[in-house]
């Protein structure tokens, strides 16, 4: 370890601390790391330098008030296999083609932009409720069925009314296998050893599955740039991101397949991570009945018995909020958020941040830190009652934020605010709709536990999934879904239904 870089664990010569590095569940070993070596740690990659922030002011320091130098991705071998030229929004090198896609995603992401797409947001929700419903077993799906037709929908005009056999599946199955390749480990070191890039591909697999996962991109994201430049040519336009996008080509620079990488990618980034809050919420729910009771006695005092809730009723339902707040310090859907890369060197406190060090904030360390939060591993939704932030009495709240889990600096996600709303509205719905139960058991008749530590160690943490039983609040509140959906059918006829594409 170079003199002036913070602490951390013990290295040794030439690979540093490579051995130990978490290949999943990266969250939990940091956290261990700053136990031990303190807020700021760095851990070595051979000649690498990887920093881990855990604490808000530390965030808040480097990543937010520093994001000039900060705003960088890591450069990573496998990304140039799967991507050309900084295509990928989310993994695109800080410079000017980043710039432009980020500035496109402002336009259909930002809070204006975001109230147009409500209608798309209520009907997807009262088809979710619907859902649920009809085929309660299929939570998982339903919910990720319902995060992925609301971007594809304003992304691109193209609404699902299901999960099998539609592009959504496709996209699903794309995702789990990017997932498998990109993962810590997924490949050799390349990128600290990059003789190993000529290995050749038929002993290389992940070559192999590179091309694979590059070309079902390809087939997908120009699948559906090709079905919105038909639309145009039918002059059936719905009014859709990517048709303003074509046509206003010059404003934003970019060319046909960054255009159609930039809808494929929107869909990517906004899909898991929303549904994987949903379900995460109704696991939480499932295993405190208490919250949930108090919750769905505020909305009745608040919304009534004989109509569904909407957007703005959130503001009238602070426990609610808690709850929502509780979930996502709980279980950040992404709990080290995603790597920085710094431009510039940067010096904190006594300490060096070297050019081109990746940089993670450690949302999970924060959230679950006990100088903050009073007994951080219980799921304890008053806490967000009792104080804005959360935090126990006397903490030092420098840099903490609710949104933490949304990231920091430059990079923050341009996506929170279509989440926030979905999250607002299908948190309200479902708890106004139904009761959420452990199921029971077929032989033994005990309910079957949901374990909460039960979860996948990825950069995107899903809980295992889990059974539980979702049962309307009263026959009257079903009527009222199906009411509903029937509603919703006019707002999807706007858009193209898709089957295949
Ligand atoms: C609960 C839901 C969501 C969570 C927890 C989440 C979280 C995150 C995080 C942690 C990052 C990295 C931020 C950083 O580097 O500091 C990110 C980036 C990003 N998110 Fe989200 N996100 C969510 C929903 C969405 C949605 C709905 C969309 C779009 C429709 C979206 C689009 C993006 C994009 C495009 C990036 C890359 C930004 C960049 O690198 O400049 N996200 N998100």
């Amino acid at each position: 370890r170079e003199r002036g870089l913070p602490p951390g664990p013990p290295t040794f010569p030439l690979i540093g601390n490579l051995h130990q590095f978490p290949t999943s569940f990266a969250h939990l070993k940091f956290t261990k790391w700053a136990q031990v070596y303190g807020d700021i740690i760095s851990v070595k990659l051979g000649p690498q330098t990887v920093i881990v922030l855990s604490s808000p002011r530390l965030v808040h320091e480097c990543i937010d008030l520093r994001s000039a130098t900060t705003s960088d991705r890591p450069s990573l071998h496998i990304a140039k296999l799967l991507y050309d030229d900084n295509e990928e929004i989310a993994i695109a090198r800080y410079g000017p083609t980043w710039k432009a896609l980020r500035r496109a995603a402002h336009d259909i992401l930002s809070h204006e932009a975001c109230m147009k797409h409500l209608p798309i947001q209520h009907a997807e929700a009262s088809q979710l409720m619907y859902d649920l419903l009809e085929r309660p077993k299929g939570l998982y799906t339903h919910i990720y069925r319902y995060s992925a037709s609301v971007i594809l929908s304003v992304v691109a005009g193209i609404h699902c009314p299901r999960f099998e056999g539609s592009i959504i599946e496709d996209f699903d199955s794309m995702i789990r296998q990017l997932e498998y390749i990109m993962r810590p480990g997924g490949s050799p070191p390349v990128d600290l050893i990059p003789l190993l890039k000529h290995i050749p591909s038929r002993w290389a697999l992940w070559k192999t599955k590179a091309r694979e996962v590059r070309a079902a991109q390809e087939k997908l994201f120009f699948g559906i740039l090709d079905h919105c430049v038909d639309r145009i040519k039918r002059d059936e336009r719905n009014d859709c991101f990517l048709e303003y996008v074509l046509d206003h080509q010059s404003r934003y620079g970019l060319d046909y397949r960054k255009m159609a990488y930039l809808g494929g990618t929107l869909l990517m980034a906004g899909s898991d991570t929303t549904a994987v809050f949903l379900r995460w919420f109704v696991a939480c729910m499932v295993t405190h009945p208490d919250v949930q009771m108090r919750a769905q006695q505020e909305i009745d005092e608040i919304i009534g018995l004989d109509r569904s809730p909407v957007l703005n009723n959130i503001e009238r339902l602070p426990y609610l909020r808690a709850i929502i707040n509780e979930v996502h310090r709980f279980r950040p859907v992404t709990p080290t958020a995603m790597p920085h890369t710094t431009t510039a060197d940067e010096r904190v406190g006594d300490f060096l941040i070297p050019k081109g060090a990746t940089i993670f904030m450690n949302v999970w360390a924060i959230y679950h830190h006990e100088d903050y939060f009073d007994n951080p591993e219980l799921f304890d939704p008053e806490r967000y009652m009792r104080s804005e932030l959360g935090a126990k009495p006397g903490a030092d709240t420098t840099g903490l934020r609710n949104d933490l889990g949304f990231g920091g600096g430059r990079r923050i996600c341009p996506g929170s605010n279509l989440a926030s709303n979905s999250i607002s509205l299908n948190t309200m719905n479902l708890l106004w709709a139904f009761r959420f139960l452990p199921r029971k058991d077929e032989v033994t008749g005990f309910p079957i536990p949901i374990d909460l530590n039960s979860y996948t160690g990825g950069l995107v943490v899903f809980p295992t999934p889990f059974q539980c039983e979702i049962i309307p609040r009263s026959e009257a509140k079903a009527d009222l879904i199906r009411e509903q959906f029937t509603a919703a059918l006019p707002t999807f006829e706007l858009f193209e239904q898709h089957t295949s594409l």
